[in-house]
């Protein structure tokens, strides 16, 4: 007899294999992936830059283009054996750049070094998915699935779903926008495989089963990646007009050093970077030197704390140029958010 797959049937099947996922995330002992040895590098500048790709892409000719760092290029596979970090300069900020070693299918499974060199992506603040213009472009699809069963999820904001376990109750799941990719099955047959019976659930968006089974999990990472496609010199002109129409896309080529502008101007909006210039009371801004900021940590107290830890003690406001501000200068307090090329005087008491 057929066998027709209910969604309650599919929603229980998704959070089983998702949960069989999560072994790959926990290192076991034994087994393939090597030693991990290498792969403790020491993190400098304000962001790293993680470079993902199968072997002989042009990862360390990249690399080694970027940042002056040597980096052994071959023309044979696996080069490239451990992490070599190397550092580039751009408006102001200390990019540190880690090229790896290639990986493979199943690397997460413990393929080659897969495994190690993922879990330094995982750490990364921005991946380059270096992919070669000759190779089949099956090999993205490849790479993104072994960093999607490692947990990590590229270009995608993390889901606004809210889980709130209770004793009991039962399950009530408020929608603030209609589901079109869940079915209330497939939402019951999830959360009965996590033996979740009772919770406050909250979905503000058009989320598919695959966002529930993230937050359920938890252990999610979204982190940004551009697409760089590299051996452009080795294409015609009409092949060049179709790869620029992938999104997230660059399309490079590291031997002639063609296109690095656009590149390192979209690695600079990628990785979302704020610059803040210090001007000291009745001087000039300093521009030659912003402090470095991110995104997700960019206040006056941040600020003040990237100068020096003791000058929130003395802090009584500052004032602030630019676009975070309506009035030039504008009087603000630690808590106020700063934006890119900001100006600030920080007032002691
Ligand atoms: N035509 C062309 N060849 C390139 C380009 N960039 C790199 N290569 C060549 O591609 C081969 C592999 O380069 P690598 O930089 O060693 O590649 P990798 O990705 O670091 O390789 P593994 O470390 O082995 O994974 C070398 O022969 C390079 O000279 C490019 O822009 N154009
Ligand atoms: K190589
Ligand atoms: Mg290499």
């Amino acid at each position: 007899m057929l066998f027709r797959a209910t969604s309650f049937h599919l929603g229980q099947l998704k959070a089983k294999l998702a949960k069989l996922k999560r072994e790959l995330l926990t290192p076991s002992t034994g087994g393939g992936g090597g030693t991990g040895v290498g792969f403790d590098v020491a993190r400098t500048g304000v962001a790293s830059v993680g470079f993902i790709g199968f072997p002989s892409v042009g990862k360390s000719t990249l690399m080694s283009k970027l940042t002056g760092t040597h980096s052994e290029v071959a023309d044979y596979e696996f080069t490239t054996l451990t992490t070599v970090p190397g550092v580039l300069t751009y408006k102001g900020a200390k990019i540190q750049i880690l090229d790896l070693p290639g990986i493979i299918e199943k690397a997460a499974e413990g393929k080659g070094r897969g495994r190690q060199v993922i879990a330094v992506a995982r750490t990364c603040r921005l991946i380059f998915i270096i992919l070669d213009v000759l190779k089949p472009l099956t090999h993205r699809a490849i790479i993104e699935s072994e960093l999607d069963n490692f947990g990590i999820r590229l270009n995608k904001e993390p889901p606004d779903i809210t889980i709130k376990r209770k004793e009991k109750g039962g399950l009530n799941v408020m929608k603030t926008v209609a589901l079109t990719k869940i079915s209330d099955e497939e939402l019951r047959a999830v959360f009965s495989e996590y033996r979740i019976n009772s919770a406050d659930v909250t979905i503000k968006f058009d989320a598919t089963i695959d966002d529930v089974i993230d937050v359920i999990e938890g252990n999610r990472v979204y982190i940004p990646a551009i697409y760089v496609l590299n051996k452009i010199d080795q294409i015609s002109i009409e092949e060049l007009d179709l790869i620029y129409r992938i999104p997230h896309a660059v399309p490079v080529s590291a031997n002639h050093e063609w296109n690095f502008d656009e590149l390192l101007e979209r690695m600079w909006t990628y990785l979302n970077l704020t610059r803040v210039y210090t001007k000291p009371k009745g001087r000039l801004p300093d521009y030659d030197d912003p402090v470095i900021l991110r995104q997700d940590a960019c206040t006056v107290e941040d600020f003040c704390n990237h100068i020096h830890k003791s000058i929130m003690k003395q802090f009584k406001h500052a004032y602030v140029w630019g676009s975070s501000v309506k009035h030039n200068p504008q009087r603000v307090s630690r808590n106020h958010i700063l934006a890119d090329e900001d100006v600030v005087t920080i007032v002691k008491k």
